[in-house]
């Protein structure tokens, strides 16, 4: 087999989002976020599963630094809960809350782990969501705020700073498709939104550069491939719409300081242009100085009129799954690095998402998970690939350090390398945390 090997100076890290493992939803002061109500909606999370109580980390945060001191990686990316800082979203602090993310930062400073903050992980307080959410312009300035409050409390300690994870599952899977909070299906809304959380990532970016923090600030859009089933233009033009959606709906007004007309066309042909006001392109397209990228799986598309919003039609041609039914297809991880650094230049890229879900169990005291180990194999092999091809890429973090509350699949969707009976909160090392471990410590593995 072959030795994969990587630099010695690249950041080898795990991450989470704060309602996904925190709890103590209801706990010193927290205000209620758009994930607490929609998932105590009946039908909306599987099994009726919710955040109230998660892996308990905020309770169990020094346990689970200590398996990551022992895991031997450097950097640690978790979530800031908005509703935790502002329970009404803005006005009042809530020194409690400042107060575990403090406790969280210093014992990951203390065992030599960077923490890497993202701002927005979907958990927007529900105060904001009544007068209308991110569809409202005011939401745009209450981020800027509640950004500013937190660059301000943290500058220094935080050094890496993600402003929004995933704006295209905050618009449109959560607007648009509405399986996710706050659960809505209109495409001219989930638009607005798009264009809204993009400047509310600009407005962040400008308070941080106005306030002169040390450090250095990006976003974390999520990708897919799309390989087109043949080399036909249709296919080719439908796989390239797809990926638009992902892509260069929100590369380009960060990187070109314009909307993909090719997207725009789509959206406008559905009446669902987004609302942009003069001078927001600017706010939009700073320079950042680095980009999250989150890559789990490609498909084949096929052209096929009216299948979708872009006349596309994936295709199952039998690739090898995850208990998400999530296609395994590393070579397209290794294909969307070289598109965006071919399409947006040499930006410094860190890996913020990458991992695999199975539903793992523990068998006398042990979790056999190669399925997980092969999938961060292959994918580590494909960033190698991209690596080696000149993408600049910081570093790598597995998603998720724990199994968590995976959103309207609720705790039935395992993706940590570390096992969370949610039961008895106990954690379970799984194999894959063995292997990581020895990747994190050799820089390399045998493929
Ligand atoms: C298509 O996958 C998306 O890029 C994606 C996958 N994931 C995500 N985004 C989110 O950022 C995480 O909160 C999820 O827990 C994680 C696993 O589902």
């Amino acid at each position: 087999m072959a030795i994969i090997e990587f630099p010695k100076e690249m950041k080898w890290g795990a991450a989470t989002a704060a309602y996904q493992i925190e709890g103590a939803a209801l706990e010193d002061g927290r205000g209620l976020s758009i994930w607490d109500t929609f998932s105590k909606t009946p039908g909306n999370v599987l099994n009726g599963d919710n955040g109230d109580v998660a892996c308990d980390s905020y309770h169990r945060y020094k346990e689970d630094v200590q398996i990551m001191k022992e895991l031997g990686i450097n950097v640690y990316r978790f979530s800031i809960s908005w509703p935790r800082i502002f329970p009404a979203g803005t006005g009042e602090i809530n020194q409690k809350g400042l107060q575990y993310y403090h406790n969280l930062v210093d014992e990951l400073l203390e065992n030599g782990i960077e923490p890497m903050c993202t701002l927005y992980h979907w958990d927007l307080p529900q105060a904001l969501q009544d007068q209308g959410g991110w569809e409202n312009r005011k939401t745009v300035d209450a981020f800027a705020d509640y950004a500013e409050q937190i660059f301000k409390e943290f500058d220094g300690k935080i050094k890496k700073w993600i402003t929004i994870n995933e704006p295209w599952c905050v618009s449109f899977l959560s607007n648009f498709i509405g399986i996710h909070a706050p659960g809505f299906q209109n495409l001219k809304l989930a638009t607005d939104i798009s264009h809204h959380l993009l400047l509310a990532h600009g407005k962040a970016v400008a308070r941080f550069r106005d306030l002169k923090v040390e450090g250095s600030i990006g976003y974390a859009p999520n990708t897919e491939w799309l390989e087109p089933f043949s080399s036909k233009q249709e296919d080719i033009d439908a796989c390239n719409r797809g990926m638009g959606w992902f892509i260069e709906w929100f590369f380009d007004p960060v990187f070109k300081g314009q909307y993909p007309h090719f997207m725009l066309e789509v959206f406008d042909k559905h009446g669902a242009a987004p609302a942009i006001q003069a001078g927001d392109m600017e706010i939009i397209s700073q320079k950042i100085d680095f980009v999250g990228i989150n890559y789990y799986t490609g498909s084949v598309g096929r052209y096929k009129k009216d299948a979708d919003l872009f006349d596309l039609e994936k295709v199952d041609i039998g690739y090898e799954k995850t208990d998400f039914d999530w296609n395994i297809y590393p070579e397209g991880f290794y294909k969307v690095l070289l598109k965006i650094k071919d399409q947006y230049g040499d930006i410094p890229v860190y890996i913020t998402e990458n991992g695999a879900c199975y539903n793992d169990e523990v068998e006398n005291g042990r979790v056999k998970d190669q399925g997980r180990i092969d999938y961060l194999k292959q994918h580590l092999t494909s960033l190698k690939r991209a690596m080696d091809s000149g993408v600049q890429i910081k570093g790598y973090l597995a998603w998720s350090l724990l199994d968590n509350f995976e959103w309207a699949e609720g705790y039935h969707k395992r993706f940590g390398i570390v096992h969370v009976d949610f039961n008895t909160l106990k954690r379970t090392k799984k194999d894959s945390y063995y292997w990581y471990k020895q990747t994190v410590k050799n820089g390399w593995f045998d493929m």
